[in-house]
């Protein structure tokens, strides 16, 4: 068996980006630039009026001027203004030809077709934007590497862009396994569970902007699961496998694998939950084997499954490690990692009740998992140990 730290460094060994893709602006939210943008044109295109007021072209000690037209937002006319003229002028309008100056709307007096600037602070340039002030034509506007956030699809629609290349988010499958299992919303005989691994995955994986999930269920049959693990295989850049990972005589999850051609990278972690862990690759498919328990599957999701997730899509990990007093001490037997469920709250990590792999009472209520080591039987209350932060 190896230890937690071994299967980290053997996953990330075993996985990086998915190939670059091209997609539409409105499809890159969440995503990572697989290649840098250049601006295609000087935004602003034009020199534009930042205020609802008056332009005009600005001389020292001129203070009266004379209408002579005005510039809406979207106009795609223009006029020449002289020195002592001005245009009416509204935010986002182009200047007219000869103008350089805006002066807001508040600090002027209007009589008939004249104005009065009342700006002491005024000079050449107040309140205009200029060309090419956001970006100008040919320069770098995001980088490869850079996450695309809505500011970000802001800013790339702004300057037009209408696609990028993004490392893409990855499809997975969820193979749910087990007799037991019954859809919440039945009556539940005797001998059924009801199944919640595909919930509780799915939910971890729309929270980070997966959107292409499908989930199965199979009966503790091999030659259904090795059938549905291959097709899933074929359609998809990971498939997540829910119980019979297990020695029981009906778990088939490694036997599938093998059936399919999947590489076991490794069987069985020293942690608590999640021992019965399984990880293969085949190809540049990646196969996790989460042992049935409800809690072993989220506890190995946040471990293990969401940081490879995120190397797909050329992401840093978000699950923080920090450090944390303990409020309570705690004793487990050594040889095995224990992922306790926790709150953390002012540098302290509180453990929960309810602990028990089957269970997800206490994870519901958590926001942190508890590392304890492997090899220590004994925390203190106030010991320092590690936490891992819940993306919430
Ligand atoms: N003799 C041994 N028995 C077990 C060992 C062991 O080392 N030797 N390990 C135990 C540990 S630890 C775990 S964890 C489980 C993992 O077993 P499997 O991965 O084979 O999972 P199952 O047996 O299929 O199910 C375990 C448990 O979880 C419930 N379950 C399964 N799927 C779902 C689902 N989709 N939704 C809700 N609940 C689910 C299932 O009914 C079982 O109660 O093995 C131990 N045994
Ligand atoms: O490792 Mo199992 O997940 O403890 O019950």
């Amino acid at each position: 068996m190896i230890t937690v730290e071994e299967a980290k460094q053997l996953i990330s060994e075993n996985v990086s980006a998915l190939k670059p893709v091209t997609l539409p602006l409105d499809q890159l939210a969440g995503h990572v630039l697989a290649k840098d943008i250049y601006a295609a044109y000087d935004i602003p295109a034009f020199k534009q009026s930042s205020m609802d007021g008056y332009a005009f072209r600005f001389e020292e000690n001129l203070e009266v001027l004379t209408l002579i037209g005005e510039m809406a937002a979207g106009t795609s006319h223009s006029f020449e203004v002289k020195p002592g003229e001005t245009s009416r002028i509204f935010t986002g309008a182009p200047l007219p030809d000869g103008a350089d100056t805006v002066v807001m709307q508040e600090k002027i007096e209007k009589l008939e077709n004249k104005i009065i600037v009342n700006d002491s602070q005024i000079s050449i340039g107040t309140n205009v934007r200029e060309k090419g002030t956001e970006i100008k034509a040919g320069a770098l506007a995001m980088q490869a590497g850079d996450l695309i956030g809505p500011a970000a699809i802001g800013f790339l629609a702004g300057i037009g862009v209408t696609e990028a290349k993004v490392f893409p988010m990855p499809s997975i499958a969820i193979i749910v396994t087990g007799n037991e299992l019954q859809q919440p919303g039945s009556t539940l005989k005797f001998g059924q569970v009801y199944e919640s691994n595909s919930y509780s995955l799915s939910a971890a994986l729309k929270h980070e902007g997966i959107t292409q999930i499908e989930s199965l269920w199979v009966s503790d049959d091999l030659k259904l699961l090795t059938a549905t693990l291959n097709k899933a295989l074929n359609q998809n850049d990971v498939v997540l496998l829910t119980g019979g990972v297990s020695v029981g005589d009906y778990d088939f999850v490694i036997e599938a694998a093998k059936n399919c051609g999947i590489d076991q990278i490794f069987h069985k972690v020293k942690q608590k939950p999640g021992k019965p862990l399984f990880f293969g690759t085949k190809n540049e498919k990646l196969i996790f084997g989460l042992p049935g328990n409800p809690s072993s599957v989220l506890s190995c999701y946040y471990n293990y499954v969401l940081p490879a997730i995120k190397t797909l899509s050329h992401k840093q990990n978000s699950v923080k490690t920090l450090q944390a007093k303990l409020t309570a001490g705690y004793q487990k037997p050594a040889g095995l990692t224990h992922f306790l469920k926790g709150i953390y709250k002012n540098d302290q990590a509180t453990p929960l009740n309810a602990q028990e792999s089957y269970r997800l009472s206490s994870f519901a209520q958590s926001n942190c998992l508890i590392c304890l080591k492997e090899n220590q039987q004994s925390f203190a209350p106030g010991e320092t140990v590690d936490i891992m932060l819940l993306p919430h």
